[in-house]
C-alpha cells in the first residue's frame, strides 16, 4: 500500500477510536543500516542487501507483536513490500503463533504514469532521496523498483485474506475478507482516490440562537448571518475555480439550508450533518446549564469527547454518526460542507489528524471558509475569513486551576445590540486569507498566524483573491522543477512498464468492534449528483463471508460465494449490464449474487441464487443506504424494493449487522 494509501487509513481508524498503529519496515532499515541505500541494496541477487532488509523486517515485526501484547492495539499497519511468498510466509507464521489475524493489501500499478505520480510525490520527498538531485533520485527509485520486480510474486497463496487493489483501485478483487472491521477496510479503500479536489466548511451564517449564546434549536439567520450567506457564492468562486464543479451538502436544519439559499451548485441534505443534540440542554446558554445541571456541565469540562447530554449525544456518538459522511466524502471531488460547530470540528478532526482530547476544542469560528486540500502526507489548510461580525461561540477548555465558570467566561465579539430584523447594511468589505499548516492553534499560536496574515495581506493579498505568498510560489516553483526533471528522465529511460508498487500487510487483530457503531441516522445522498473519481469498473470477491462488496454505483459488478470456501476465484455472468449470471439459474453451488446498477439508481436490480450465509452482508448494507430508492425492510425474508426511502429500518442502532436471514428475497 503506497503511504497516500496508509496514512488516511490509519487516520480513519484511529479517529473512530480504533487503536492504529503504522509499522514502517523502511524506518527500521534506515536506522539500522542507513539512510541513502543506493538501488543494488533492493537487488534480490544481493546477499548482503537481502539479510539486512529481513533484519529490519524481523525487528519491525517484533515490535508490532509487543505493541499488540502491551498496548492493546487493535489494527497495525505493516508497512513494507511483502512482494514475496517467502516473506509473507515469514509474517503470517508469526502471526499465527501470536493470534493476529492478517491481511494483505496489494496496490499493483501498471499505469506508468501514476507510478510516476508517486515517485514524484511522496518517494523524493522520503529520507532515502533528501538532498539528492531529483533526476537522480528518480532514476535511482525506478531502478529499485525493477529489482523489486526481479523477485516480484503477486499474491496467489490460498486461503489468504487479501484485498488487491488494481491502479488505484479502478480494479478490485478481494478474497476471504470476513466480519465487520475486515469489509469496513475494505470498503475505505475502495472509496479512496487520488484526484485532486477540496473540501470546503463554513458553519451556517451566525444564528438567532448563536447571538443569545443558545445551544442547538432550530432558529433562523440573524441579519449578519444572512448577509454572509449573500457574501458565500461569490467567494465560493473565487476559490474554487470557474471550471470546478462542486455540491453542498448541509444539515437538515433552517440555518445551513438558508446559508446555503444564494449558492446555485447542486445540494444535498444530510440529517447525519445536524448538530450535536444537546438534550436536556438544548435551547439553553452555557449559564443556565451551569446553574441547572452543575455536575453534568463539570463533567463536560473533563472529558469533553465523551461526556454525553442527558438525552442528547457526545462527540462521541457524533463522531460515530458521521462515519458514513466520511466515507462518501472519500469518494468526492469537490464539496462545501455549510454545518455546524461541533459536526466541523469532528470532520476536520478527521482530516487534520486531531486527537480525541483536542477535538471537541478545535476552533471552527463563523464566517470564515476553510479549504483543505490533501496532499500526499496531510491536508493543506486555508481560511478565508468574511469581514462580516459574528459572535465567537467557542468556549475554550478551562485550564487547571482557572475558574470553570460559563459566567466568568464572556463570550468575546459580542455586540450590544443585535439588529436581529429587517436587512441590517453590513457590507463585506475585505476578505483576509490565512493559510495554515495545521488548523488546531492555542491561542498564542493562532495570535501568531493572525499577524503573519495581516502583515501579508496588507502588503500582497488583493481582495477577495489572494496572490500566493512567497513561500507558496518558492513551493511551486520547486514541484515544477522536479516535475520537470521527471518527465525528462523518464523520456530518456528504457524502463520496462511499472507493476509494482507496493504490497503492504496491515495485521488485524479481532478487538472488539462494539464502538464502531452506526447510528440512526441515514445518509441519502442522491447517486446521480456525484461526482466520484474513480469507481471500480469490476469487482470480484471471492470466499466471502461478507459476499457482496459496496461501492456498486459502476455499471455491473459481479459476485460468487464459493459454498467451500476453497479460494478459487470463479467470475460469474459477463460485464454485459442487462445480462443475468450465468449461474443465476443453475441449481446447485457455487451461490452467486449479481448486482447490476446503473447511475440511475432505479435501475438497480440484485439477483441471487442458493445464496446461504449467516449474517447478511454489512456492506450491501452500505450499498443499500446510499441508494436513495432503494428499502431494506426486516422481516420474516429480506425484501429490496425500488421507489422508497432507506432510512431508519436499514440502519440497525449499535451499528450491528442486520439480522440473520437463510434466504434473501428480491422482488
Ligand atoms: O460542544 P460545544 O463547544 O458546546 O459546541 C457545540 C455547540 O455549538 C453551537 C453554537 O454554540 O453550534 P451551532 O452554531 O451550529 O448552533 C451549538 O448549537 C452547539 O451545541
Amino acid at each position: 500500500m503506497s503511504r497516500k494509501t496508509h496514512q488516511p487509513f490509519c487516520r480513519y481508524l484511529q479517529w473512530l477510536g480504533i487503536n492504529t498503529r503504522v509499522f514502517n519496515v523502511g524506518n527500521y532499515r534506515r536506522k539500522l543500516h542507513g539512510a541513502q541505500q543506493p538501488h543494488d541494496f533492493f537487488d534480490p541477487a544481493n546477499p548482503e542487501g537481502e539479510r539486512s532488509r529481513r533484519e529490519a523486517a524481523v525487528e519491525a515485526l517484533n515490535d508490532m507483536i509487543r505493541w499488540f501484547k502491551k498496548d492493546d492495539g487493535v489494527v497495525a499497519l505493516y508497512d513494507a513490500t511483502n512482494s514475496t511468498r517467502a516473506r509473507r510466509e515469514m509474517l503470517l507464521a508469526a502471526c499465527k503463533k501470536n493470534d493476529i489475524q492478517v491481511m494483505f493489501i496489494e496496490s499493483i500499478c501498471q499505469d506508468e504514469s501514476l507510478v510516476l505520480h508517486n515517485i514524484m510525490d511522496v518517494k523524493l520527498s522520503s529520507p532515502d532521496y533528501e538532498d539528492m538531485d531529483p533526476e537522480q533520485a528518480a532514476e535511482d527509485f525506478k531502478a529499485r523498483i525493477v529489482h523489486y520486480e526481479e523477485a516480484y510474486e503477486t499474491i496467489t497463496e490460498e486461503n489468504l485474506t487479501y484485498i488487491k487493489l488494481i491502479n488505484v483501485g479502478s480494479q478490485v478483487i478481494i478474497s476471504h475478507i470476513q466480519g465487520y472491521l475486515q469489509s469496513r477496510i475494505v470498503y475505505y479503500l475502495m472509496n479512496l482516490h487520488i484526484a485532486p479536489r477540496s473540501i470546503f466548511f463554513s458553519r451556517h451564517g451566525e444564528s438567532l440562537f448563536n447571538v443569545m449564546g443558545k445551544l442547538g434549536g432550530d432558529s433562523d439567520l440573524s441579519a449578519r448571518g444572512k448577509q454572509y450567506a449573500k457574501s458565500l457564492p461569490l467567494l465560493i468562486a473565487t476559490h474554487l475555480g470557474n471550471s470546478e464543479q462542486l455540491t453542498v451538502w448541509t444539515s437538515t436544519m433552517r440555518r445551513t439550508i438558508a446559508t446555503a439559499e444564494h449558492l446555485t451548485y447542486p445540494k444535498l441534505q444530510w440529517k447525519a450533518l445536524d448538530e450535536l443534540d444537546a438534550g436536556v440542554c438544548d435551547g439553553m446558554t452555557y449559564e443556565e446549564i451551569e446553574e441547572q445541571f452543575p455536575e453534568d456541565f463539570a463533567n463536560r469540562d473533563d472529558d469533553k469527547f465523551n461526556y454525553r447530554y442527558r438525552g442528547g449525544e457526545s462527540y462521541r456518538d457524533v463522531v460515530l454518526r458521521l462515519e458514513p459522511v466520511i466515507m462518501d466524502l472519500e469518494r468526492q471531488r469537490n464539496i462545501l460542507i455549510i454545518g455546524h460547530q461541533a459536526i466541523l470540528r469532528c470532520i476536520y478532526a478527521y482530516f487534520m489528524n486531531h486527537s480525541h482530547e483536542k477535538l471537541p476544542y478545535i476552533k471552527i469560528p463563523l464566517h470564515t471558509v476553510i479549504q483543505l486540500t490533501p496532499r500526499a502526507y496531510t491536508c493543506e489548510e486555508k481560511r478565508f475569513k468574511v469581514d462580516i461580525e459574528a459572535v465567537d461561540t467557542h468556549r475554550p477548555k478551562p485550564k487547571a486551576g482557572a475558574p470553570k465558570s460559563a459566567a466568568e467566561i464572556p463570550l468575546t465579539e459580542m455586540p450590544t445590540e443585535v439588529p436581529v430584523n429587517g436587512d441590517a447594511t453590513i457590507t463585506v468589505k475585505t476578505m483576509s486569507t490565512t493559510t495554515f499548516k495545521d488548523g488546531f492553534k492555542d491561542g498564542a499560536a493562532h495570535g501568531r498566524n493572525k499577524a503573519k496574515d495581516t502583515a501579508a495581506g496588507a502588503a500582497t493579498v488583493p481582495c477577495p483573491v489572494p496572490a500566493p505568498s512567497p513561500e507558496e510560489a518558492e513551493t511551486a516553483k520547486k514541484a515544477q522543477d522536479i516535475q520537470d526533471a521527471l518527465v525528462e528522465a523518464t523520456a530518456a529511460s528504457a524502463t520496462p512498464a511499472l507493476k509494482l508498487d507496493q504490497i503492504t500487510t496491515p495485521p488485524i487483530s479481532v478487538g472488539s468492534l462494539e464502538n464502531v457503531s452506526t447510528p440512526p441516522h441515514s445518509p441519502v445522498p442522491a447517486l446521480s449528483s456525484r461526482q466520484d473519481a474513480t469507481p471500480p469498473t469490476k469487482v470480484i470477491a471471492n470466499g466471502l463471508a461478507s459476499p457482496i462488496p459496496a461501492q456498486f454505483t459502476t455499471l455491473v459488478s459481479e459476485v460468487t460465494q464459493d459454498e467451500d470456501a476453497s479460494g478459487s476465484e470463479k467470475t460469474l455472468g459477463s460485464d454485459d449490464e442487462t445480462s443475468a449470471p450465468a449461474s443465476a439459474t443453475a441449481s446447485a453451488a457455487p451461490a452467486t449474487a449479481t448486482v447490476i446498477a446503473t447511475d440511475d439508481i432505479s435501475n438497480l436490480s440484485i439477483k441471487t441464487k442458493n445464496l446461504k450465509t449467516t449474517t447478511p452482508p454489512s456492506l450491501l448494507r452500505d450499498l443499500l443506504t446510499q441508494n436513495p430508492t432503494a428499502v431494506w425492510q426486516e422481516g420474516p425474508e429480506y425484501e429490496l424494493t425500488a421507489g422508497g426511502s432507506p432510512r431508519d429500518p436499514i440502519m440497525s442502532p449499535g451499528g450491528r449487522l442486520l439480522p440473520k436471514t437463510e434466504n434473501w428475497h428480491f422482488p
